[in-house]
């Protein structure tokens, strides 16, 4: 059985390794907190992240990196703006050539708009990269509420490798090679869960929603196969899967940023309310909306929630401006059927 480790013991690092543990692989998990450390092994809570969950025994936790240097699969799930510094000095310790690599995190670097998984890799050179992504609620996961998620890796049996410790009675995971599309699919719809709160907020009932989810699928395809995804993986539990869990749960932490937004809150009260949370998508809009404008995509709503949240804009004047945009057809005939 897999040697397995979890980098990073947030709310969804713990959840996943809740998974690990419960299908036998004996997780340790690696905190930059020796108080969060000190309660999972002696209390096995972890209150600040998921209260209320009894984490399984068999999940230890360990503030020492070098004890990561014998797993066979580590997963990389601290916040993105983390990942970079967190991998290097994981690498300054040294892990064995053939360990794989899976990034759970959601999110695109900015200015050089690398993908997490193209951190790690340019990180670690010989190693196997892979990318765990879905509509997956940390909360849901560790109390084992039916899940299923998707494991992309340009390798399919490493793929397959790591699907086999995802798969429970109560989680599934399916494999694919577009490592692209699901790691794009993740990252952008943290940008239109903002929207999906903001609408929210603003109290602009169900019609609106759907057109939100179902416009901003369309600029979530159209950006993310600019960017290197295929199509179809968008249609998938990444890319649609995750866009609705996330525009329609009070769950997501950027969805409860756009709603303070609707509401007429600033970013910096509402972040502040969050405590050690992190919204993804408060970041992720200015690497989206940056690397949509570097590649000429048109992306109408994701620049809309960038000027809300960087450019001082009303949420409600966004709105207008969205609606009053040059009036088209639904699907362009000039693009072989693809949505406009
Ligand atoms: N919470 C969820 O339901 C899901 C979260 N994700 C993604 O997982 C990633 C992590 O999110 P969460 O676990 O929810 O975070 P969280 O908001 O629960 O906690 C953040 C964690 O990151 C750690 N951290 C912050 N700065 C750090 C640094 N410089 N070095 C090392 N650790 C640092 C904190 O100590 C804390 O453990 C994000 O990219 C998020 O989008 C993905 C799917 C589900
Ligand atoms: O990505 C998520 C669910 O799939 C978690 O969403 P938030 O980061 O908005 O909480």
């Amino acid at each position: 059985m897999m040697k397995t480790a979890v980098l990073g013991a947030g709310s969804w690092g713990t959840a996943l390794a809740t998974v690990l543990a419960e299908g036998g692989y004996a997780p340790l998990l690696w905190c930059r907190s020796a108080a969060v450390a000190d309660e999972i092994n002696e209390k096995h809570t972890t209150n600040d992240y998921l209260p209320g969950v009894e984490l399984p025994g068999s999940l230890r936790a360990t503030t020492e990196l070098a004890d990561l240097r014998d797993r066979d699969l580590i997963l990389v799930v601290t916040p993105s703006k983390a990942i970079a510094e967190v991998a290097e000095k994981l690498a300054a310790v040294g892990i064995c050539p053939d360990t794989v690599l899976l990034a759970c995190t959601k999110g695109i670097e900015r200015d050089t708009g690398r993908r997490m998984s193209e951190i790690l890799q340019d990180i670690f050179p010989d190693n196997p990269i892979a990318v765990l992504s879905g509509p997956n609620h940390a909360e849901e996961v560790a109390r084992k509420l039916p899940t299923a998620t998707t494991i992309a890796a340009s390798d399919h049996e490493v793929a397959e490798r790591i699907q086999a410790a995802f798969t429970l009675p109560w989680f599934r995971s399916y494999t694919t090679t577009d490592v692209a599309g699901v790691e794009l699919g993740g990252a952008i719809k943290n940008v239109f869960a903002i929207a999906g709160g903001i609408v929210e907020g603003l109290g602009l009932g169900d019609n609106a929603k759907a057109a939100l989810v179902t416009r901003g699928l369309t600029e979530l395809t159209r950006l993310g196969v600019a960017l290197g995804g295929d199509a179809k993986t968008f249609q998938g539990l990444s890319g649609v899967g995750d866009l609705v869990v996330t525009c329609y749960s009070e769950l997501s932490r950027n969805h409860r940023v756009g709603r303070g937004l609707g509401e007429g809150k600033s970013l910096e009260e509402i972040t502040a309310g969050m405590g050690h949370m992190v919204a993804e998508g408060v970041p992720n809009t200015l690497s989206i909306y940056e690397a949509a404008r570097r590649l000429e995509v048109d992306t109408p709503i994701i620049d809309q929630v960038h000027h809300v949240l960087y450019e001082g804009k009303s949420p409600a004047e966004a709105l207008t401006d969205l609606f009053l945009r040059e009036p088209k057809p639904e699907v362009d005939d000039r693009c072989d059927g693809a949505a406009t």
